[in-house]
Order: C-alpha cells, then sequence, then structure tokens
C-alpha cells in the first residue's frame, strides 16, 4: 500500500474498502439526492474508503452504506468500479453529497483481510496479555476521570491488562471507580508541592542574607533540594519505564495535570519509550507540556518519531502548531504543515482528521450532539487500544512483511478508533441525549468494536 501511496499516481485513486456498518441514517433524508453511480458488485459494502491521491497529498474520507455484508465479502473485498450513472437503489441514494461528483475506482489495496488482521484472534492459546498489555501515565490531584476513561475504554475495547501510573493523590479514588485496573502511584503532589516551597523559601532568604556563611548554607541547602528532588524524579522515571518491556503502548497525559516539577520526569519517559521504540500515544496535558519552550527539543524528537500518535484537540492543536513555527531551526520541519511528520496526528472535531506525512484519513462517521468532558479520553484509550494491536502485529514473528504491514495499517488502525468512539458516541447519546457523558461513551464502545468484528466476518 504504501508503495502505491507514494507513487501519487492517479488523479484520483480508491484504495480499498472496509466493511463496516457504521453509519446507520448517514444522511438525513432530505439531502439531496445524489449523481450517483452504479457498483460492478452490488453496494454489499458498508462503507469504503475513497483514497484521493495527487502527487502532493492523499485523502482518504469515508462514507457508508447501511445493508448487511453478505458472504461473499468474506473472502475479499469484491472489485468495485464506479461509473457516472444514475441511482436505481436506497442505499445508494444515501451516499453523501460530497462524492456524487467522484469519478473514482475501488481497488482490492486494502483488503477485508487486512482489516481483520487490525484486531488480534481470539483463539484457545492466548493467555492473559496476548492482546494488549497497556499503561496510561496520567491522573493528578483535580483529574481522576481522564486516566478512568481512557483505561476503561482500552479494557473495553479488548485489551488485557491496563496499567494506570498516576499521583499518589489520584490511585485511590481510580481504584474505587474500577476493580480491573492496575494502579500505581508514581508521586506525589504533595511532595512536589514541598519541594517547590522550600526552594521558594531558601530563594527568599537568599535575596535578603547578606552573611557569606549563612550564602553557603542556603547554597548548600538548595543543593540537597535539588538532589531530593532528582531522586523523586527518577523513582517516578524507574518505575514507569522498567514495565516497557512487557508493555505494547504507553499513553501520556489524561488527566496528568501540569506540574512544572513533574514536567521534566514526563520528558525523561517519553525519551526512553522513544529509545525502547515503543508505541506512544499523547493526549491532553503531555501535548500542553510540548507546546512549552522547555520542551521544545523533546517536540523535536518526537516529530521525527514513527511509533507516536498525538491526539490534539483544537486548543492543543493550536498550542503546538504554534510552538512549531516558533522553533528556531523551524528550517529541519520545512513544508507548509507543521503537522507533516514521521508520526500519526489526529486532529480532533466534527471530523476527526487522521495525517501521517503526506497521508491524510477523515473520519466522517457522526458523534452525538453533546459534548461531555472525558470523550477525549474515551479516544486516547481507544486508540491505544487499536495501536497495541498494531504493536501485536509487528512483534507476531512473522518477519520483514509483517512489520512493513504493521507500519502500512496503522494508520488505519487509528482511523478505526476514530470512528468507533464517534459511533459509540453517537449510540451513547441516542440512548441518554443530554444527560449523555463520558461513561455512557465507555459502556457503548465493546459493542461498537463487536459490530465491526461481526461484519468483518459474517
Ligand atoms: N473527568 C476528568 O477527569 C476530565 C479531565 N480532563 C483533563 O483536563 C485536563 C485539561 O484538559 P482541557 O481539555 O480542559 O485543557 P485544554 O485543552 O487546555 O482546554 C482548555 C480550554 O480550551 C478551550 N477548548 C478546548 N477545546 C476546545 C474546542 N474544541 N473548541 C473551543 N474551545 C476549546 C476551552 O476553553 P473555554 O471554552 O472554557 O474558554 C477549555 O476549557 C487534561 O488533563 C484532561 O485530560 C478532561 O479530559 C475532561 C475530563
Ligand atoms: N465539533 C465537534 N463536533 C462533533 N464531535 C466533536 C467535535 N469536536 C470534537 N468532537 C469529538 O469529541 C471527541 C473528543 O474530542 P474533544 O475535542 O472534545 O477532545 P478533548 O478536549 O481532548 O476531550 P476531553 O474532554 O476528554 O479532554 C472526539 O471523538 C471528537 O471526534
Amino acid at each position: 500500500m504504501k508503495a502505491r501511496l507514494r507513487q501519487g499516481a492517479g488523479d484520483v485513486m480508491t484504495l480499498g474498502a472496509f466493511m463496516y456498518n457504521f453509519t446507520q441514517n448517514l444522511l438525513p433524508s432530505s439531502i439531496s439526492r445524489p449523481s450517483l453511480a452504479r457498483w460492478s458488485s452490488r453496494p454489499v459494502l458498508s462503507s469504503w474508503l475513497l483514497l484521493l491521491s495527487n502527487t502532493s497529498r492523499t485523502t482518504v474520507s469515508v462514507a457508508s452504506f447501511d445493508p448487511p455484508c453478505p458472504s461473499r465479502f468474506r473472502k475479499k473485498t469484491p472489485s468495485i468500479v464506479m461509473a457516472s450513472s444514475h441511482s436505481t437503489t436506497n442505499n445508494e441514494q444515501r451516499l453523501p453529497q460530497e462524492f456524487s461528483d467522484i469519478f473514482h475506482r475501488v481497488d482490492n489495496s486494502f483488503s477485508s483481510d487486512q482489516a481483520r488482521s487490525l484486531f488480534p484472534q481470539l483463539t484457545s492459546a492466548a493467555h492473559k496479555g496476548s492482546h494488549g498489555r497497556i499503561a496510561i501515565f496520567g491522573g493528578s490531584e483535580k483529574y481522576t476521570g481522564a486516566p478512568y476513561y481512557a483505561a476503561s475504554a482500552a479494557l473495553n475495547c479488548g485489551v488485557d491488562l491496563v496499567t494506570v501510573f498516576c499521583a499518589k493523590e489520584a490511585s485511590i479514588p481510580i481504584k474505587c471507580y474500577s476493580p480491573e485496573l492496575m494502579v500505581q502511584s508514581v508521586y506525589s503532589v504533595e511532595e512536589l508541592d514541598d519541594l517547590v516551597r522550600e526552594d521558594a523559601v531558601l530563594k527568599a532568604r537568599m535575596e535578603t542574607e547578606r552573611d557569606g556563611e549563612q550564602m553557603n548554607m542556603i547554597d548548600e541547602e538548595r543543593r540537597l533540594l535539588r538532589d531530593r528532588q532528582h531522586h523523586i524524579l527518577q523513582k517516578t522515571i524507574l518505575t514507569i519505564t522498567a514495565t516497557f518491556p512487557s508493555l505494547h503502548t504507553l499513553c501520556v497525559g489524561p488527566g496528568l495535570g501540569r506540574h512544572g516539577l513533574l514536567f521534566p520526569a514526563v520528558a525523561a519517559v517519553l525519551e526512553k519509550a522513544m529509545e525502547s521504540n515503543l508505541a506512544l500515544v499523547l493526549d491532553a496535558d503531555a501535548l500542553y507540556m510540548l507546546s512549552l519552550e522547555e520542551y521544545r527539543d523533546t517536540l523535536k524528537q518526537l516529530i521525527s518519531y514513527e511509533n507516536v500518535v498525538m491526539t490534539p484537540n483544537l486548543m492543543e492543536s493550536k498550542r503546538l502548531k504554534q510552538s512549531l513555527r516558533n522553533f528556531r531551526n523551524y528550517e529541519d520541519f520545512k513544508g507548509d504543515d507543521p503537522w507533516s511528520n514521521a508520526g500519526i496526528v489526529v486532529q480532533k472535531g466534527s471530523t476527526d482528521v487522521v495525517s501521517q506525512k503526506s497521508i491524510t484519513l477523515r473520519c466522517k462517521e457522526k458523534g452525538g450532539l453533546k459534548r461531555s468532558g472525558g470523550i477525549g479520553d474515551v479516544l486516547a484509550g481507544t486508540i491505544s487500544a487499536f495501536v497495541a494491536w498494531n504493536t501485536l502485529l509487528q512483534n507476531g514473528g512473522g518477519g520483514n512483511d509483517d512489520v512493513t504491514r504493521q507500519l502500512e495499517n496503522r494508520i488505519f488502525a487509528v482511523w478505526m478508533a476514530c470512528c468507533a468512539v464517534k459511533k459509540a458516541t453517537r449510540n451513547a447519546f441516542d440512548r441518554k441525549r443530554r444527560a449523555m457523558s463520558a461513561q455512557h461513551v465507555l459502556e457503548e464502545i465493546g459493542e461498537v468494536i463487536r459490530e465491526i468484528e461481526h461484519n468483518l466476518e459474517v
């Protein structure tokens, strides 16, 4: 697939087909009937990917069909040729307007086999951990819900084991939310606050002190304080990095908070993760941290790291873009788009835009009309699950072919996670309307994943 993408040969090239019955009632019946196409195979797909490619940029969009997938899809995605024609079925009338005038071709580049390979197989040979071990580094005094949502979303998707690394102050509440989560306190906000307070006192004394001997003593006290700080943060870093060999994904950020003393430890954890080639999902306060001038070097490293997914909301996206533009050596990141990096970026919005280098996939799945806090955390956890499975595929021992396929599939895995959360949000909204919260989205995500897999198997 990668080779095809790089070729950029066709003005319009359709990459592949998914059979995922996501978007029932995708369009209101009032939408004007598009000039539709006739499919060489009847519209058997519940969804398909349109890859519009030109030499500089590639865009994949998603549309959907309603009908259940027939058995022939079991084997392989049928080759579909779209010709300019008119609609003959209700299903075709449901095509989104935006695709009506696109003359395109769908081929077998992304087959249902590949879509299936986004999920690890459920077999009796599986053991605890075969379907993914992930960790969430987040959760602070103020935010205990965010890491819980992210971790539970991953569990509800089907990951086996999830550990939450958080502040001591957050660990008991998170444990009480769910017995399934392994929760480990890796630092204490109180302890960090004490360090800040003691340093402020010493600094103030230093400013007023005139006696040389006293000043030396204060200097020494500050040095000891720095040692204590170093020791505390090293413990945080070592506790987390010690788990790296057993992890398939590390998600950093949900509810992390913005404690200035913790950030150096977060940056060190990210750097160690890159050294270990561990898959990273970065959200919320991890993205805030990366937009700060002190952490530009870390951001710079992440920009050229292949194994990262960043999931900024509107604000986080603005901050990071601004930070990238402010790079003194911005020439390192030539190109109009500061996002054109090695890893994957998901810009969340009414349409989630998933991009990697010159490839862009758009998740057109409709969400709900309620935007409660925490749905971004559910998304971070869901993406972490799909990325963990993608890592498992890489570790599957299939040799270089598997590695190549893993890289090709990862962006589709992330896109699929975005669509799943949108669909779960819509189901939750349909059920709860204004009372909908992230907890209700969590309750839906497992069923949505089941539906996706069912549609791939039936
Ligand atoms: N239950 C919990 O524990 C939860 C904990 N959470 C945790 O909170 C932490 C901070 O995360 P964050 O999202 O509040 O911080 P940040 O991105 O700086 O936004 C700050 C301000 O930016 C704005 N704004 C944001 N998006 C916008 C948009 N699309 N369109 C327009 N404006 C937008 C908006 O400003 P306002 O509209 O209020 O002016 C917003 O208040 C982080 O750790 C996260 O994980 C949450 O996950 C929720 C559940
Ligand atoms: N304008 C929008 N219309 C519809 N859905 C949206 C819109 N903006 C974001 N979403 C969806 O809401 C979910 C969370 O995105 P959001 O931008 O709120 O993230 P966030 O601020 O990080 O969330 P959180 O509250 O967990 O911190 C995603 O699934 C995204 O697709």
